[in-house]
């Protein structure tokens, strides 16, 4: 089944959803109108219509009737579990991972594989599960309510015979039971709809994230080019506002880039370093002026050969609702089974000890989606057997914020495996690592610059800019000034300030 076909099954399961529940309101109201006619004239018809309601309200209390109680939920079918976790994958937050990582396709296609290991697996509400397996009460509640509106009526009929008919009592019955039955498929199918509404929404959602940057029909890298020293490129008056705004972070920028040349780029807060890294790739396109790649504009390109030639590492990227096997793995999805490879780019992104202090290594889930475990009435903290339960339940596993920092640039080394990289893109990755962390980061980066053009954006100039073969400095959506570290130095303009602040903290 194709990702179309996925999202079009939700859309019509939803469509069908609420044709039912809209012919399903004017069934009831129409049959609720018969009802009230039919019995006014004995003088009974508000009280029969109102009993006639009983059955389906006391359907809906039951079907609740987990809420009134305190309890705790953890999902734990495995299947399940990665079908929400993949799901979870089309938020927002994830976008930027998604596009830059070329992802879509594996996460759709494991979507669809947990989708079917579930099978016929109960994955309902828990209070539909909990009145399935507590109902006997209930049902004889519901059933009982269902025969009151017959048994009032045959009561009025034994005490007052002359008011009520055979006929009248037959058709009533009759009507009664479709009426019960509609308002119960109402309740059923508004649920239902309210769940189908969100999968719709999650799936188009992912992917819309592939059809919203456009690409055009040539290939990558150009035939007969192969380019085996990295991605060169230019931009030639190039200027961005962010969508829905007028400010312009970039503001007629002009650079070229050879193959496989180091640059740095500095410059303060807001001045746009980021911006650049963002249309290189492929996040917005510039709003004017030409932004080409080995001669051609970058959005003539095939998108998905540009994707497979970019690398990114930024601030922004996360963890995914996965295996720590996955969330590294699929920096290259290809070889995302392939744990020799896996294990190498852990080492070089400086995972080895964070996957090892985890019980289940490489197996281990670090993020859960939301709303697969909790408590209802019940206190964290309260000595309560159940507040226990869910404490334990509920603890994730600890891992810093430099730690997960070491796994995403895991997974961003286990894309430097697939040749086909020729751009790598690192912004800012650093912030949460230790110095010695930091440093090992840069140099193993360094390590692997063969073949490829790489762009570091950084505030701190130490490990970086004196290796590079060309420094970009940034102010207010342009490039003030560009050369070696030590032609910047010589300028004594922005960057050699930067520089030494930098360096007269350590004097
Ligand atoms: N998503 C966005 N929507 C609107 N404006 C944005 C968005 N992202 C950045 N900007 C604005 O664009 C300008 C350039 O931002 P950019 O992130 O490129 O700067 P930067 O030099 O990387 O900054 P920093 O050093 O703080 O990371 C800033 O004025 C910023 O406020």
């Amino acid at each position: 089944m194709s990702s179309g076909h996925v999202s079009e099954r939700f859309a019509w399961t939803a469509f069908d959803n609420i044709m039912r529940t809209a012919m399903n309101l004017i069934c009831a109201a129409g049959q609720l109108a018969y009802i009230f006619r039919t019995v006014q004239s004995t003088g009974h018809g508000p009280i029969f219509t109102l009993l006639c309601l009983v059955q389906p309200v006391l359907e809906s209390v039951f079907n609740g009737s987990l809420w009134s109680k305190p309890h705790i939920v953890e999902a734990n079918d495995p299947h399940f579990l990665r079908m929400k976790g993949l799901r979870e994958l089309s938020k927002s937050k994830y976008k930027q991972d998604i596009i830059t990582g070329d992802i879509v396709k594996h996460v759709l296609q494991e979507f669809r594989r947990a989708v079917k290991l579930l099978g016929d697996a109960d994955i309902s509400e828990p209070y539909v599960q909990y009145h399935r397996l507590n109902g006997a009460v209930s049902q004889f509640a519901i059933k009982v309510a269902s025969d009151l509106p017959m048994l009032y009526y045959a009561g009025n009929a034994v005490m007052n015979p002359t008011g009520f008919s055979l006929a009248t009592i037959a058709t009533l019955h009759q009507s009664e039971s479709m009426l019960s039955w509609t308002f119960i498929q109402l309740f059923y199918d508004a649920r239902r709809l309210v769940r189908e509404a969100g999968s719709v929404k999650a799936i188009y959602d992912l992917e819309d994230v592939v059809h919203k940057t456009k690409g055009g029909d040539l290939p990558y890298p150009p035939v007969g080019r192969p380019h085996e020293d990295g991605m060169p490129f230019e931009l030639q008056n190039v200027s961005f506002s962010y969508p829905g705004t007028t400010a312009k972070a970039l503001d007629n920028v002009t650079l070229s880039i050879k193959p496989g040349q180091l640059v740095v780029i500095v410059g303060s807060n807001g001045s746009g370093k980021s911006t650049i890294v963002k249309l290189l790739t492929r996040l917005y396109d510039a709003t004017s002026g030409t932004l080409t790649v080995d001669g051609a504009d970058i959005r003539e390109y095939r998108i998905s050969d540009m994707r497979h030639a970019t690398a990114a590492l930024t601030q922004d990227l996360h963890l995914y609702p996965l295996s720590l096997r996955e969330n590294i793995g699929l920096g290259n999805p290809a070889h995302v089974g392939d744990m020799d490879m896996i294990r190498a780019a852990a080492k070089l992104g400086g995972a080895e000890d964070v996957i090892a202090k985890q019980v289940d290594g490489l197996g281990t889930v670090l993020v859960h989606p939301r709303g697969l475990k909790y408590g209802n009435d019940v206190s964290k903290g309260d000595g309560s057997l159940l507040a226990e339960e869910l404490e334990k339940m509920t603890k994730e596993a600890d891992v810093s914020g430099g730690e997960r920092q070491r796994l995403v640039a895991s997974r961003t080394f286990m894309r430097f495996t697939s040749g086909a990289v020729k751009l790598v893109c690192v912004d800012e990755p650093s912030a949460n690592l230790d110095p010695e962390g930091e440093w090992q980061l840069f140099k193993n980066l360094r390590s692997l610059r063969a073949g490829k053009t790489m762009i570091f954006v950084t505030h701190r100039f130490a490990h970086l800019t004196k290796h590079a073969d060309v420094i970009l400095c940034m102010k207010d959506g342009g490039i003030i000034e560009s050369g070696t570290h030590e032609e910047l130095l010589e300028l004594g303009g922005e960057y050699c300030k930067m520089f030494n602040i930098q360096a007269k903290a350590f004097d």
